[in-house]
């Protein structure tokens, strides 16, 4: 069985919800998740932010502003009046829901609810449309077996072990439709994967089931070479390795969520990147193979906060940097590069939640410069220790901007640059013209 994953540009309008039939054979067994309407969730968000601030007024006038959207939705995604009812008390009970929560006692695990009201929405209207068109198909909750643990991390075993019985219990059907982001969390509430979330779903059910193959379904013919966001004739990679994927993925390619590629990678399931807009296309195939011997792709992470620790302690000293490792640990702060000399180390964060705790305890052992504003941009391909001449290239294309930071060599697939945040797009253009 597939599994396709449709983003939120994908089921953006009505027009788009009704062109999926375009792609999904309803004659072939598949589970289709799909994301929030885009935009929905950075509403939902919004409407959160002024509960959680106290401010029902502005939540109440978010709240009616997305209700009349999806008013509008319907009207042109349900023709016929029964369906068109339908809809509507599904539109009438989720707004509902959003609007009660004014009466409640307002914490993160009401703000969970609201988010996760966009993927509920978008699926059950898409199901109504299915019935309306007489397509068959099941609407699988996914918050009967999405979950994760204490550490945040979703259990694969519990998919198989929930959605495979629900599977089973409709095995007469060929299309499932679910939730992507949303799950449960270890004390049972509602809960999500992050934003973004959903490509992470589609390829953990595709682990859980052991798929055959995942798709994620954008608005892009596949990973390409370079941000087309910023970058000008950037083109698609036919295909790429999970780990190159993973990298270009944590450090910045917006098009495939960072832990996605992981359950895939772990239980051997192809993934694939195809354009809705564009069916025929290619696209870009993620598997354990991938072209050798070839810079594959440039991306970029924002928002990094370096850090410098400088102590002459550290010349020749064991157990410095381990002292120092264990000040990210304590305040479960993840470090994206690093880099040493003998009297130095320097690590990059995208967390700044504890940054004034971390650096008040990195004291201790010499001293702290900040920088913030930095972006790290990350050259991926195959490189290994055999090859030659990358680097080179990769410095000579960029020896006109400041260079904080160089990491190389941690990976076969990975060089990293930090620069300053201004300097991006000249980095990234540079880069280009050079590389490819
Ligand atoms: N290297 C890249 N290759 C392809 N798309 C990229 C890349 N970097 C950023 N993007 C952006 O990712 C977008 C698709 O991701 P996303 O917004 O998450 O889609 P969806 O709404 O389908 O989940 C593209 O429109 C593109 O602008
Ligand atoms: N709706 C969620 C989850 C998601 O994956 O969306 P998209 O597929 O549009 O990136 C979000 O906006 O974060």
């Amino acid at each position: 069985m597939k599994v396709l994953k449709f983003g939120g540009t994908s089921v953006g309008s009505p027009d788009r919800m009704k062109k999926l039939l375009d792609i999904i054979n309803p004659a072939e067994q598949q589970i289709v998740v799909l994301s929030a309407v885009s935009g929905t969730t950075n509403s939902l968000v919004e409407i959160g932010q002024a509960y959680l601030a106290g401010d029902k007024q502005k939540a109440a006038q978010l709240i009616t502003i997305l209700k009349g959207k999806y008013e509008v939705f319907i009207k042109e995604l349900l023709e016929t009046p029964e369906f068109y009812e339908q809809g509507k008390e599904v539109i009438d009970y989720h707004f509902r829901l959003l609007s009660g929560l004014a009466n409640d006692l307002f914490t993160p695990i009401e703000d969970k609810i609201i988010l996760a009201q966009g993927e509920l929405l978008s699926t059950t209207l898409y199901h109504i449309y299915l019935k309306e068109i007489g397509v068959p198909s099941v609407l699988l909750p996914a918050l009967e077996f999405m979950k994760t643990d204490e550490d945040s991390e979703p259990i694969v075993d519990h998919i198989t072990s929930q959605l495979t019985p629900l599977l089973e219990k409709n095995k007469d059907n060929n299309l499932f439709i679910t939730q992507g982001y949303i799950c449960r969390n270890a004390f049972g509430e509602v809960d999500n994967l992050r934003r973004g979330g959903s490509d992470y779903t589609a390829s953990l059910i595709g682990a859980g089931i052991r798929s055959e193959e995942v798709q994620i379904w954008t608005d892009i013919d596949g990973m390409h070479n370079n941000d087309p966001r910023i970058v000008k004739g950037t083109k698609p990679i036919a295909q790429l390795s999970f780990d190159e994927a993973a990298e270009l993925a944590y450090f910045g390619a917006k098009i495939l969520h960072p832990q996605s590629v992981f359950p895939a990678q772990k239980y051997k399931i192809p993934v694939r990147l195809l354009n809705t807009m564009d069916p025929q296309a290619a696209g870009t195939l993620i598997t354990n193979d991938s072209e050798k011997d070839r810079i594959k792709s440039i991306a970029a992470k924002d928002d990094i906060t370096a850090i410098k620790i400088q102590s002459s302690r550290m010349l020749l000293a064991h157990g410095f940097l381990r002292r120092v490792f264990e000040v990210f640990e304590r305040y479960r702060t993840s470090i994206d590069m690093i880099t040493t000399s003998e009297v130095a180390v320097s690590v990059t964060i995208d967390d700044t939640t504890y940054l004034g705790e971390i650096t008040k305890e990195l004291g201790a052992y010499g001293t702290v410069d900040i920088d913030v504003n930095q972006t790290i941009v990350c050259v991926v391909g195959d490189f290994g220790a055999e090859k030659h001449g990358y680097a080179a290239r990769v410095l000579e294309a960029i020896k006109h901007i400041p260079v904080r930071m160089i990491s190389y060599g941690g990976s076969d697939h990975n060089m990293s640059l930090l620069i300053k945040t201004e300097d991006k797009v000249e980095a990234l253009r540079s880069l280009h013209n050079r590389l490819f």
